[in-house]
């Protein structure tokens, strides 16, 4: 069978940055992956989709990526015999690998419109676990605990406030499995440092500092840059600061944005370009439904 997707109105779309606010590793599992809780939360900094009618798919991959996460998408849906008629072009702005989910983003929120633009749900459900664990998040972003390999979804109330955004360079072949693989059992936890935190961001819609863990904290103070960055970020007045994913995104958090872009001041006197952004809940769906071809 033949799905049909398109659009009758150019639209352009935020493929929002996530964090993890909190990352606890319980285990290893038999398939390879790891067994996580995390609060995962997009950002109203991102990169941008456009999608504009055509008669046929049209996508460029806007930078050389070995295997573009977007293009993975696309060729995953034409398998299944979804034609896409749309020209569709991606702006990059999210740093490559650095814990922000920028390519998850890409492929998620685009699977997420095509959603809205008729694409089954489930279709878009399955293709996106089979990318990646962070993509399932995307089709809807907001604020979600996820467990599992971090694919199983829960959604929360978003916190207020803002974030400040370090990242640290990190050059490391295949960053997140490196990574992952060098955590040892010692860096595992039971998840309810997270679990608290989902409750407390259930009932007060304020982040508790005190309940954030990331497994990848110690592996990550092996690099002396990661170790400067949150050194500079205490030095610039945050009082905390984690690293997003499996870094080398490190961020901290102010229920203030004065208080934030003070920070952010602080940190580009010393040479940083730290991103100020607050959380971000995608409020496109239903216009992009009303511009749905099939
Ligand atoms: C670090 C996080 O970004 C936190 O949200 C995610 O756990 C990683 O999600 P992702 O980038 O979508 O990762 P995937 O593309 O699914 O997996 C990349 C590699 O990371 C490792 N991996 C990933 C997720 C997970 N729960 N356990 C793992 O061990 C596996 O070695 C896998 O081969
Ligand atoms: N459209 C894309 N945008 C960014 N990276 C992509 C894209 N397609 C494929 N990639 C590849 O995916 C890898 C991870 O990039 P991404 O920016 O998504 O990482 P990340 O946010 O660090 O991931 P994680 O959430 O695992 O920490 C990079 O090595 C990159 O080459």
């Amino acid at each position: 069978m033949t799905i049909r997707v398109g659009v009758r109105k150019p639209f352009r779309l935020l493929a929002p940055a996530k964090l993890n606010l909190g990352l606890e590793i319980l285990g290893k599992r038999p398939d390879s992956y790891h067994e996580i809780v995390t609060i995962l939360q997009t950002i109203d900094f991102g990169d941008e989709i456009v999608l504009e009618p055509a008669t046929a798919l049209d996508y460029r991959p806007p930078t050389e990526f070995e295997d573009d996460l977007t293009a993975r998408a696309l060729r995953l849906l034409a398998g299944h015999g979804v034609e896409i008629r749309a020209r569709i072009r991606l702006s990059k702005r999210i740093p490559i690998a650095a814990g922000l989910g920028g390519g998850s983003s890409d492929a998620g929120t685009l699977l997420g419109a095509l959603v809205h633009a008729g694409l089954p749900y489930s279709l878009a459900r399955r293709i996106a676990s089979d990318l990646g664990s962070d993509v399932p998040f995307f089709l809807e972003g907001g604020t979600a605990l996820a467990t599992d390999r971090g694919t199983e979804l829960e959604p929360l109330s978003s916190p207020t406030g803002w974030f400040v955004i370090v990242v640290p360079p990190l050059s490391l072949r295949n960053k997140t499995r490196t990574l992952y693989s060098s955590l040892t059992p010692a860096d595992y936890s039971d998840g309810t440092a997270t679990r608290r935190q989902a409750e407390h961001l259930r009932q007060y819609h304020v982040l508790d500092p005190h309940l954030i863990r990331n497994a990848f904290l110690r592996p990550l103070l092996a690099f002396p840059q990661v170790r400067l960055a949150l050194d500079d970020m205490r030095a610039a007045g945050a009082q905390w600061a984690w690293p997003s994913g499996a870094g080398p995104a490190l961020f901290t958090w102010s229920p203030q944005q004065s208080q934030a872009e003070e920070i952010a001041v602080l940190l580009r006197a010393r040479g940083w370009e730290p991103i100020v952004a607050a959380p971000y809940r995608p409020t496109w769906h239903e216009a992009l439904a009303s511009l749905a071809l099939d």
